[in-house]
């Protein structure tokens, strides 16, 4: 298993790039499905391993596609299958998302139950129940979801019980080209909620009030492919923001959009960081000390859970004690073990954390348990004294585009450290040229690679 390896203590200063959304893009790619005829260009697509597999949950639907930098070009006027393969769904619970945009194209949907981070038991109900009110009918066998409808999707008015981010877009999409108006009550405010619903518009959808708790989509006859940009991702910058203000440090997070932000800027600054928004961006400026908060994670604008990880452990270098609450995910407190590994004082009771402040972090070899998990340990890494190892970052990849890369360009003191597997296939690839195995790897090869015997064949 691959490592990242961090040598904590060096303050991050420069300016850094927010890549587009995860969690736009995703959906997105998903509504693609619904374009019978042109193609949809969507633009600033972030290099991550989620990216990859939805479009290949695309391609066995029959969706062609072309990727080139960030850019992807898909045409889906031409869909070959309703049923996506089980071992690309299970990796990913965004897969789900291509359930709505199915049954409005195709009448009929298989799909395994979905995957992702284990921070929750992460039911689909309200799905569901979207898709029954618009008269599809549903079935379970063999650890897949089979829905049907006779004919069209009819518009319906859907109360969700809880604000989920992925039924309101699920519905959106299969409401897109259903018979009649569909009302979405109590939906999800998300800004990638109103970055799909401008996508599905260019379309030449009728979606109106995203971004408000009542959504109505208009029924159209059919959508068409468009060129769209999607959102820059709030968590990723709130992840650099956090890291500025973890180390000391002093960066402009090129992209991050204030209003976005909202509840992640109006937190640092009661812990007495400085952050001065402008049009293009960020900037964060550490101070000492910091103040000890209470933060509660909530629906969209309240403090969003993907950043509850990472505040918390800028919260361990806070004067006093901090009550983290989680209300959105009833499992997303993993990164405490592994934070607690590297010195943090950090007591759990049910929802709720008791994050004791002051008392520093030491390196310590950890894993990350989840996406956000990883990015805390991260974080707490920068600020640790030693060296903090690590380990699990397959999940960290499904969220932060370059994110060594970037962290060594702030001056950070971080790399990546390959797998033995990654080696082996990395002397395999470049056996061609020695000279370049060693220049790759320099003094951050594993011990592995003693044991490493390479064979140059000359070209
Ligand atoms: C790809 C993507 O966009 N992922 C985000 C999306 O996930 P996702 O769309 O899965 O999150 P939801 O908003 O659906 O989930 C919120 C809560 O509702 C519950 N729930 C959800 C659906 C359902 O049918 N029944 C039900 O009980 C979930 O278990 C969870 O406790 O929003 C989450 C909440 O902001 C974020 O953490 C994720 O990063
Ligand atoms: C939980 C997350 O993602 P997903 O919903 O894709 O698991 C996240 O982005 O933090």
């Amino acid at each position: 298993m691959s490592k990242i390896i961090v040598r904590g203590g060096r303050p991050l200063k420069g300016t850094v790039r927010v890549h587009g959304a995860k969690n736009s893009v995703l959906p997105i790619l998903a509504a693609s499905l619904l374009a019978e005829q042109g193609a949809c260009v969507i633009h600033d697509v972030p290099a991550l391993d989620d990216v990859t597999n939805i479009i290949e949950v695309l391609a066995a639907l029959g969706v062609q596609s072309k990727r080139s930098g960030d850019q992807v070009h898909l045409h889906a006027a031409k869909l070959t299958s309703f049923e996506a393969p089980y071992e690309l769904v299970r990796k990913m619970r965004a897969s789900f998302l291509v359930m709505g945009p199915l049954l409005a194209r195709l009448g009929r949907v298989r799909l395994s139950l979905p995957g992702g981070c284990a921070i929750g038991t992460r039911p689909i109900d309200q799905h569901l129940k979207g898709f029954e009110a618009m008269g599809a009918e549903i079935g379970f066998g063999q650890g897949a979801i089979e829905a049907r409808v006779n004919g069209k999707l009819r518009g319906a008015k859907i109360y969700l019980d809880i604000a989920s981010v992925g039924a309101t877009e699920n519905i959106m999409m299969a409401a897109a080209t259903a018979a009649g108006t569909t009302t979405i009550e109590n939906a999800a405010k998300e800004p990638e909620i109103v970055d799909l619903a401008n996508f599905l518009n260019a379309m030449g959808a009728k979606v109106r009030g995203a971004g408000t708790g009542v959504i109505r989509i208009e029924g159209v006859e059919r959508l068409a492919g468009v060129e769209h940009a999607v959102i820059p991702d709030r968590v990723e910058a709130g992840t650099y923001m956090v890291a500025a203000a973890i180390s000391g440090g002093d960066v402009y997070i090129e992209g991050a959009i204030h209003d976005h932000l909202g509840p992640v800027v109006a937190k640092l600054e009661e812990m007495g960081v400085r952050v001065e928004s402008d049009e293009n961006g960020i900037r964060v400026v550490s101070r000492r000390p910091l103040r000890a908060v209470d933060v509660k994670t909530l629906p969209y604008p309240g403090f969003p859970t993907d950043m509850q990880a990472q505040m918390m452990a800028l919260l361990l270098h806070a004067e006093g004690t901090s009550i983290v609450t989680e209300t959105v995910f009833e499992n997303r407190f993993m990164h405490v073990e592994e934070l607690v590994k590297m010195g943090a004082t950090i007591k759990v009771d049910g929802r709720t954390a008791v994050v004791s402040g002051g008392s520093g972090l030491v390196g310590a070899q950890v894993c990350a348990t989840d996406l956000r998990a990883g990015a805390a340990l991260i974080c707490a890494a920068l600020a640790a004294e030693g060296t903090t190892e690590v380990s699990g970052i397959h999940h960290i990849d499904r969220g932060y585009v370059d994110i060594v890369g970037k962290l060594v360009a702030l001056g950070a003191d971080v790399y990546r450290a390959p797998s033995p597997e990654e080696v082996l296939a990395e002397a395999e690839h470049a056996s061609r040229h020695p000279a370049k195995i060693m220049e790759a790897l320099g003094d951050r090869a594993p011990a592995e690679i003693s044991r490493v015997r390479v064979q140059p064949t000359l070209a």
